[in-house]
């Protein structure tokens, strides 16, 4: 099972996957993305879904219009794991490819 990373090694993942950051009150990691419209919030959220499924690691996610907040956490290790962060850069490189 993937190993919960420590706060410093959390840090030094984050600075580097531009928008996520560390949640308050709760181990695990967040981003807001804001899209042109709904279109494309939902084809971000689609094309998101597949690589999830592929990864078997899946968001938590709420979508209104053309925001989607996403939180990550690895629910089995209590805490944000490397599968986290892959997951967090595969969405970063997802939503580069759709019209904000
Ligand atoms: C059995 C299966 O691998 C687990 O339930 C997976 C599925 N997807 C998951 N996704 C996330 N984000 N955290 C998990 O702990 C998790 N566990």
């Amino acid at each position: 099972m993937a190993e919960r990373l420590s706060a410093d090694a959390r840090k030094q993942a984050l600075s580097g996957i531009p928008g996520w950051a560390e949640l308050g009150g709760r181990e695990a990691i967040g981003k807001t993305f804001v899209f042109k419209d709904f279109n494309e919030a939902f084809g971000f959220m689609t094309r998101a879904a597949l690589v999830a499924e592929k990864m078997d690691h899946h968001p938590e996610w709420r979508n209104v219009y053309k925001t989607v907040e996403v939180v990550l956490a690895t629910h089995d290790a209590g805490g944000v794991t490397a599968r986290d962060i892959e997951l967090a850069k595969a969405m970063n490189a997802i939503a580069k490819l759709t019209p904000t």
